[in-house]
């Protein structure tokens, strides 16, 4: 009997040993099937859709490539957010759902749609319209004769008014030149680089890949920003990361206090091309190691005191400027990557000098105080009578960028610049866009407020915002398109969505407001609203192609 219950009671043992052992090889087995998944901290669905997208082949395939950011990037700012910035494997390799799948597959789809439409834009006549030869004057930098060696100054290149460059063999398609000074040598009376621009691809490329050989910071302005050179003694100006891109500006917040954002400069060199001006100074984004890129190499002894170690463990500085170089207003590394944004150098103010003027409908950059144009409603004929907005085409260059403004809602335009050497019959140069695209949600109609007052627009700038607010050229797709060749793209989309969008519902108060006008002007016949800068091609065959 007793043998009997020790025999069952061991059958049991074992068939239990047995089970036990099968259940662990099952398990053990069930888990090795299951791919591997990341584990980082969930991404917003948009978020993770377009990192996905950066890794799929388009037009700066090439760019993306080369500034693919260093592996193992971080997680934990000084502000304790978490973020993975780049997961280097796909998330969906070795078993994700359909619906996931599906969706990659869709934003695919959808990126290459919105490139689709950037290109038709570009490739449309209002983008290529004929243009005569550019004279000598309007270079603003030119080749300086030969002469004999003995006379030949030192420096490369010279101001196109202090009588030209040293060698013949200098012009802006010379394949032997860097990109940066492809670039200075295309600058014209009328615009910063050409449509479809063959040297634009290597310049913002190298601005984004080359070795940085110095950091040191930019005098002058209210925000810190670097100067920073490469082996090729081309500079860039760089704009440190400060907000997250999702991040709306506190409506509690005066503009005048607003940060400035890398991903706007970035922003604005895209819209300021896509609305067909070129006036912006081409800009990238780029990672950088504050630690081997801006510490370990700059010269600037008064920079380098201010670097520090957060509590996290990121590095940080502040560097010294009249607004928020302070610790509370650090700018870190994730532990050592910092996002920003370069901005190509103009030509030395030495070669070509720069003026700078105060924009007439500037905010009073006073919490109590209005300005003159927010109490007068007839300001814009004062204005118009005014010297250098009393001529030539000041007044609607100026419209343009009031345009680009308010697209952006950027309400920091308290002066412009001009090439001195062009006098007032020139462009405006569109620099420091880093107040735009703070806020998504809410329009800023005071912006709009000259083409409001003055109803004045060139023709050409009519015609292409007509253009982007059409289904096929959608300014908001067309800016997702372009943006995506920006080498950040690959961390996360230059602009959030809600940005996006925003520009599509602010394009179309432009067009209403230029409409207003327009009624306004059949009934009290006042001075016509459209500026007819196409006038003399109205018999060629450019407008059949309209
Ligand atoms: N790409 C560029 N190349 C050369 N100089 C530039 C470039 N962009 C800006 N600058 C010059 O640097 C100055 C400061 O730049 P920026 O305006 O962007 O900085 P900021 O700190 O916002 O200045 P502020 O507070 O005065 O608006 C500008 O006045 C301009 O003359
Ligand atoms: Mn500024």
């Amino acid at each position: 009997m007793a043998w009997r219950m020790r025999h069952r009671s061991r059958t049991i043992c074992l068939s239990l040993v047995f089970i036990t052992i099968f259940l662990h090889l099952l398990l053990a087995f069930v888990s090795l099937s299951i791919p591997r998944l990341p584990c980082d901290s969930p991404l917003p669905p948009g978020t993770r859709a377009f990192r996905d997208l950066a890794r799929f082949n388009h037009t700066s395939e090439s760019i993306n490539s080369l500034a693919e950011p260093p592996p193992g990037v971080l997680e934990g700012d000084a502000r304790g957010h978490r973020e993975t910035v780049v997961d280097k494997e796909l998330p969906a390799r070795g078993g994700t759902t359909v619906g996931m799948r599906r969706h990659g597959a869709n934003q695919t789809e959808r990126l290459e749609s919105d490139l689709l439409k950037l290109k038709a834009l570009f490739d449309h006549p209002l983008y290529n319209m004929p243009k005569p030869s550019i004279p000598e004057d309007d270079w603003l930098l030119k080749v300086k004769p030969k002469g004999k060696q003995s006379e030949r100054s030192s420096l490369m290149w010279v101001s196109a008014s202090q009588g030209g460059y040293d060698d013949v063999q200098w012009n802006s398609s010379s394949e032997s030149h860097p990109p940066w000074l492809r670039f200075h040598l295309g600058i014209t009376r009328w615009e910063l680089y050409p449509h479809l621009d063959p040297n634009m691809e290597l310049l913002t490329q190298q601005i984004a890949t080359q070795r940085i050989v110095s950091a040191v910071q930019k005098s002058g302005g209210t925000q810190l920003k670097l100067v920073m050179s490469f082996p090729n003694y081309g500079q860039a100006l760089f704009k440190p990361m400060k907000q997250e891109r999702d991040e709306e500006t506190n409506y509690n917040l005066y503009y005048f206090s607003d940060f400035e954002r890398h991903n706007a400069e970035i922003a604005a060199f895209h819209l300021d091309r896509i609305l067909g001006y070129r006036r912006v100074p081409p800009a990238v984004g780029r990672l950088v190691d504050v630690v081997k890129e801006i510490k370990d190499i700059t010269t600037d002894r008064k920079l380098a005191k201010t670097f520090f170690s957060s509590p996290v463990g990121n590095v940080c500085f502040y560097g010294l400027c009249s607004y928020y170089c302070s610790t509370e207003h650090a700018v870190c590394g994730r532990p050592l990557n910092l996002e920003a944004s370069l901005a190509v150098m103009l030509p030395d103010l030495s070669l070509a000098p720069r003026r700078s003027w105060r924009s007439p409908w500037r905010r009073s950059y006073s919490r109590s105080k209005l300005a003159k144009w927010e109490t007068e409603p007839d300001y814009c004929s004062t204005i118009k009578k005014t010297a250098p907005y009393n001529k030539g085409t000041r007044l609607v260059d100026f419209i343009d960028l009031v345009i680009l403004d308010f697209l952006m809602s950027n309400m920091d335009r308290h002066h412009y610049e001009t090439f001195e050497k062009f006098g007032n019959n020139t462009f405006l140069l569109h620099l420091d866009n880093g107040r735009a695209f703070g806020r998504h949600s809410k329009d800023e109609p005071s912006i709009l407020t000259p083409l409001r007052q003055c109803c004045r627009i060139r023709r050409s700038t009519w015609l292409r915002l007509r253009l982007l607010s059409l289904p096929q050229y959608h300014i908001s797709d067309v800016m997702r398109a372009s943006l995506s060749t920006d080498p950040l793209h690959k961390v996360a989309p230059l602009l959030a969505e809600p940005h996006l969008a925003a520009l599509s519902r602010r394009l179309k108060t432009v067009l209403d407001t230029v409409s207003r006008c327009q009624e306004q002007q059949k009934e009290d016949g006042r001075e016509k609203v459209i500026y007819d800068d196409l006038d003399s091609l109205r018999n060629s065959t450019f407008f059949a192609g309209l």
